[in-house]
């Protein structure tokens, strides 16, 4: 399951159980002829299925759907409000299941400002109106209530995250994999097209790779990987991105690049990684093999396939070569 339809998903279970709640409430008001608070509740209830409606109609969009915050904004300041001018008994029932909404559908920090405002309100309500140790009570049992969802939330959010790290990142180098870099190259190339920008490429290998492998284990050649990226990211600017491939292989993306661009940070990166001594491995040379976008490259295929063609190329003319294949130039 995508983590879009995930929370989707948990949206809509968040808004149905809410609704079920509060509509709850809203009945047992209307037995008891509490009016007041029946409308309350019906109105509460209202927002909360309008909350629903929203998730399914912004279901492909529910990592950045701005709607729940008002949805949810007007639900706690229409509690709050209620709360001083109603005075609904045992109000905390009311307070707890939009606390966790709260937490559950709002980004981590939006939920807990909006959660901690409506503990705040509640607080002071109850030491207004009740008896100091009930207050204390109460409040101590909402706070710990916001103080564990938000913990579970975070811890959550944490642990995607870091899966989410770990499943593009090379193991070895801390570069991005070669999963990640069909899945970027495209978004780049459709920015490129959507900005009229031009994009280059950049295929890069350790010449003699399997010779290197031999002469100093696997743990040497590791090591040389871990050194060689940590040099690219330092010529590399800021935007570029870059890729450990397999068999000592590495792809840079270059945003903003013409081909002058990626002709100089090419024959720069050679260079600069012949000039060094490695810690190991000694002299090390690469072949890069370059392009850059032309009008009929619309998919990824068309790029990667160009300049592995310009790395053979590179790789024919000896070691340490640089080696540029233009694309089609035909106006789109
Ligand atoms: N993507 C990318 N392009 C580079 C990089 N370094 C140089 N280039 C390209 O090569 C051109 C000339 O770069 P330089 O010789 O460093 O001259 P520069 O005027 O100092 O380059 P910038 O100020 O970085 O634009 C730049 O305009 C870029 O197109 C780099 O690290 N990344």
């Amino acid at each position: 399951m995508t983590e879009t339809r995930l929370r989707s998903f948990t949206h809509l279970a968040g808004y149905a159980f809410a609704s079920f709640f509060i509509a709850s409430l809203a009945f047992q008001n209307l037995r008891y002829g509490f009016y007041d608070l029946f409308f309350l509740a019906a109105g509460m209830a209202l927002l909360t299925v309008a909350g629903a409606g929203y998730t399914f109609i912004c279901r492909r969009r529910q990592l950045s759907a701005p709607g729940h915050l008002i949805i949810l904004t007007a639900l706690n300041s229409g509690l709050v409000a209620a709360m001083f001018a109603l005075d609904p008994p045992g109000i905390s029932h009311w307070v707890m299941p939009l606390v966790v909404l709260n937490l559950l559908i709002l980004p981590l920090r939006q939920g807990l400002i909006l959660s901690l405002l409506l503990l705040v309100a509640l607080a002071l309500f109850l030491l207004l109106s009740s008896p100091m140790m009930y207050a204390v009570t109460i409040s101590s049992g909402v706070f710990a209530l916001v103080a564990v969802a938000a913990l579970y939330i975070w811890h959550y959010d944490h642990m995607a995250q870091s899966a989410e790290d770990l499943a593009i990142t090379d193991p070895v180098t801390g570069a991005h994999n070669a999963r990640f870099l069909d899945e970027t190259l495209q978004k780049e190339i459709s920015r490129a097209i959507a900005m009229s920008h031009s994009l280059s490429v950049i295929s890069l290998a350790i010449d003699y790779a399997e010779e290197a492998e031999d002469l100093h284990g696997q743990a040497g050649m590791q090591r040389l990987l871990r050194d060689l990226t940590q040099h690219l990211f330092d010529v590399i600017r800021a935007g570029d991105t870059l890729y450990t491939l397999e068999d000592g292989e590495f792809f840079l993306i270059l945003p903003f690049t013409p081909e002058e661009g990626v002709r100089v940070i090419a024959e720069r990166i050679r260079r600069t990684i012949a000039e060094q001594n490695w810690p190991l491995a000694g002299k090390v040379t690469v072949s890069l093999g370059c392009t850059t976008r032309a009008s009929t490259d619309t998919r990824t295929a068309d790029l990667r396939k160009r300049v592995r063609h310009a790395l053979e190329e590179a790789r024919k003319r000896g070691a340490d070569s640089v080696w540029y294949s233009q694309g089609d130039v035909r106006p789109s």
